[in-house]
């Protein structure tokens, strides 16, 4: 392990290390906004560029392509745990602020107007719009830097977090990647109607995720002078290799393997749903964009309290095991209410947001019991990896669904086999959930104890 200080370092000082998840989280957070900064926009998108609910669809899920058929976030793992925090960090943030920067450009008028790689992108896939293609092509750029600086993140929070006050640790950097996401669904509805134009919300994005890679710099320089107080031993250099047994050993840890196939059920079926959630209201309640981006926002907002909050009773109770099987349980009767009963969707949305906070401030630190912290880059890359096929697969599911069970420019839009088809995903993700907890009784890595008993 790379913690045999004998001096007191940086990170036993309790306000550097809360410090530290703040610059963390203000990448995190820029991440989460770009990511939701146009769900909102969907049907300005459909008026200006004439996307069609699967093009929609197509948009939100390039941005998991590297990640799946390329194993980019599997790679970034691998890359970050031999690399190391500081070179893998930068790297990827500068990737995610470039496609980012190139999204926002393939909305603009000054691409549209003949601008650079419109004549190009207009010679290919002639049935897609150029506009679409160029914005296709900046998310698959911000998704091959956004899913590894969220591994490289988890890891900082390892490094800092592990052995004190770890689960609330995730539970805050979570909190403060929803803040993100809310501020996406109330800006961005807002920015639309701007002087300078509808895309100044996408630039604003872009913007604001380019200042996080500034902010990551700052993080480099106080995460260099940890490490020369905490000097690595020395068998630490050839466990930085990266053997393909880190991979093997991950497949036959059945308690892992429950874990991601949890993950990948479980954020499929929150994501995209939430990527459709504004449009969603706004045709199964006849509401406006302003009203719909509000109610879609109120899960994230749930989050930032909820998520902090369990984190802190798992470091206190433990339980982790318990409450991922509550959270996937909850998530299903929401899907299943959204889809066949017109209950409130404010108090719906709140009570999504006490689903999606129960299992992941349950599962990301319950995984640092299972792997060692030298893997931990691979553990993670590797459950992002395959996330990233659900987070792929099911907002282009949707759009087809959707484009497949309406009649086109006829509103409002039905949602209710999507919202089936999430009820499902929440179901499996039930299942995944009992076998993990009754495979923790065998293993014996108590994910139900406190996190300072492990
Ligand atoms: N920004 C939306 C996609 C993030 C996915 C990421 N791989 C993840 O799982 N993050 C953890 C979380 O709970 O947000």
């Amino acid at each position: 392990m790379n913690t045999n200080t004998v001096k007191k370092s940086l990170k036993d000082s309790v306000i550097t290390r809360w410090a530290m998840l703040l610059l963390v989280g203000f990448v995190l957070a820029a991440n989460y906004y770009f990511y939701d900064a146009l769900s909102p926009l969907k049907s300005t998108l459909t008026k200006e560029f004439g996307f069609s609910n699967t093009d929609f669809g197509l948009f939100l899920s390039v941005y998991s392509i590297p990640n799946v058929f390329l194993l980019m976030a599997v790679f970034g793992g691998i890359i970050l745990d031999k690399l190391g925090i500081r070179r893998t960090g930068f790297m990827f943030v500068a990737f995610m602020a470039f496609g980012a920067l190139v999204t926002a450009y393939g909305a603009s008028d000054m691409y549209s107007n003949n601008g650079v790689g419109y004549a190009f992108m207009s010679s290919i896939f002639p049935g897609y719009s150029p506009e679409l293609k160029m914005m296709l092509l900046g998310r698959f750029l911000f998704g091959l830097g956004a899913e590894t600086s969220i591994v490289v993140i988890s890891k900082i929070i390892v490094k800092w977090f592990k052995g004190k006050e770890l689960a609330l640790a995730f539970g805050v950097k979570l909190g403060l990647a929803r803040i993100g996401s809310a501020l996406a669904f109330y800006l961005s509805p807002i920015l639309i109607k701007s002087e300078t134009g509808w895309t100044t919300a996408i630039w604003f994005a872009a913007f604001f995720v380019t200042s996080s890679l500034l902010v990551f710099i700052i993080y480099m320089m106080f995460d260099l002078k940890l490490d020369k107080q905490v000097k690595p031993d020395n068998s630490v250099s050839e466990s930085n290799e990266f053997h393909i047994s880190d991979i093997t050993d991950l497949l036959k840890n059945r308690s892992f393997i429950y874990v991601t196939l949890l993950c990948l059920t479980f954020y499929s079926a929150v994501f995209p749903f939430f990527s459709f959630s504004a449009d969603f209201f706004l045709n199964k309640f006849n509401l406006t964009l302003e009203q719909s981006g509000k109610i879609s926002l109120l899960m994230p907002l749930g989050t930032v309290i909820f998520t902090p909050l369990f984190g802190f009773l798992v470091d206190k109770y433990g339980k982790a095991a318990t409450l991922m099987i509550y959270g996937s349980l909850i998530l299903t009767m929401v899907h299943l209410a959204f889809a066949f009963t017109t209950l409130s969707p404010y108090v719906l949305m709140v009570v999504l947001g006490i689903a999606f906070s129960l299992v992941p401030a349950s599962m990301w630190p319950s995984v640092a019991k299972m792997v060692d912290e030298k893997r931990i880059g691979t553990a993670y890359g590797f459950m992002f990896s395959v996330q990233n096929l659900g987070l792929w697969a099911f907002p282009l599911l949707t759009g087809v669904i959707l484009d497949y069970t309406n009649v086109e420019g006829v509103k409002p839009i039905d949602y209710t086999y999507s919202m089936v088809m999430f009820a499902s995903l929440g179901i499996l993700g039930f299942i995944f959930a009992l076998l993990l907890k009754r495979e923790d009784k065998l293993s014996g890595y108590g994910l139900n104890l406190p996190s300072n008993s492990k």
